[in-house]
């Protein structure tokens, strides 16, 4: 038997299962990839918020990375919170050695407003991890602490995106998530222009969704899709699973990972 496309994240573990590491690997797993993770960070997290955070010393992501990437190999990486300055430049090192697709998905605050990154660590985030990006994936409130630029419209979400390659990534996924309407996306690499639209959902449990879209891109990359490709198939795969978001605990609940399974797995 032939061995899965692998797939590497970097990010923080949320307890509750819902975002960070765990919505990662899940991910994979439904996009049919070998799933493999650098843990940056630990949250005590639930559906309620952000409850803990605790970093891991640079020399341990360092030493994670070195274990997956000697032996084992990737196709493509994707990352989430980074936390901290030290973290963003050891990541920012370790990935700008690699051939792999990389996904950066410049997770600043979580859907509960909870901080995931240090304010200090925005500036490398825009200089050194950036430049190393084949596609980043900030949403409006994302794009506006990098770039300044607030999106008010689907016009702006062209010139948020403009100035977001201005900092060296291939292509700018600005996700507009948070816009009234269609949740719509753009994409673009500077000439080409790819809007992706999907009818707002009236769910309130979406804990998670920018994780889930990133990692399903960077599954569609190590199966050697392009990146038109590999984003409109994570969005057909993000928009379902926020169709099937159910409620846990007293907050805001999970997207469904499942959700192409989920006939036989609820029967
Ligand atoms: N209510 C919704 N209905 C349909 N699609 C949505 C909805 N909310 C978000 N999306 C889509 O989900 C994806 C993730 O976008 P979003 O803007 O939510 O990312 P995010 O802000 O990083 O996630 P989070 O808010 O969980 O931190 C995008 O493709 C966006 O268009
Ligand atoms: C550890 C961790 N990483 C990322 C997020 C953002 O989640 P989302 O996918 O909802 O943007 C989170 N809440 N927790």
């Amino acid at each position: 038997m032939s061995a899965p496309p692998r797939v590497l994240t970097v990010a923080g573990s949320d307890s509750g299962g819902g975002a960070g590491i765990q919505a990662d690997l899940k991910t994979m797993l439904a996009f049919g990839v070998h799933g493999m993770s650098v843990l940056t960070a630990v949250t005590a997290q639930n559906s309620l918020g952000v409850q803990g955070a605790w970093e891991l010393p640079g020399e341990a992501v360092r030493a994670q990375y070195r274990s997956v990437v000697d032996d084992i190999g990737v196709q493509a990486v994707k990352t989430g919170m980074l936390a901290s300055t030290e973290l963003v430049e050891t990541v920012a090192e370790l990935i700008g050695g690699t051939d792999a697709p990389v996904v950066v998905d410049p997770v600043g605050v979580s859907k509960h407003g909870d901080s995931l990154l240090a304010e200090d660590a925005l500036d490398s985030l825009r200089t050194k991890l950036l430049p190393v990006a084949t596609v980043a994936t900030p949403n409006l409130d994302e794009v506006a602490q990098l770039t300044g630029v607030r999106v008010e419209s689907e016009d702006g979400m062209r010139r948020a995106a403009a100035a977001l390659l201005s900092y060296g990534p291939q292509w700018a996924l600005i996700k507009g998530g948070h816009l009234v309407g269609d949740a719509v996306d753009f994409l673009t690499d500077g000439s080409e222009e790819h809007w992706l639209r999907a009818p707002r959902l009236d769910n309130r449990h979406t804990h998670g969704t920018g994780c889930t879209l990133a990692s399903a891109i960077a599954s569609g990359l190590a199966k050697g899709r392009s990146v038109p490709e590999a984003v409109a198939a994570a969005k057909e795969y993000v928009t379902g699973a926020i169709a099937a978001g159910f409620a846990l605990g007293g907050g805001i609940g999970p997207v469904d990972h499942a959700w192409r399974w989920a006939a036989g797995r609820r029967a």
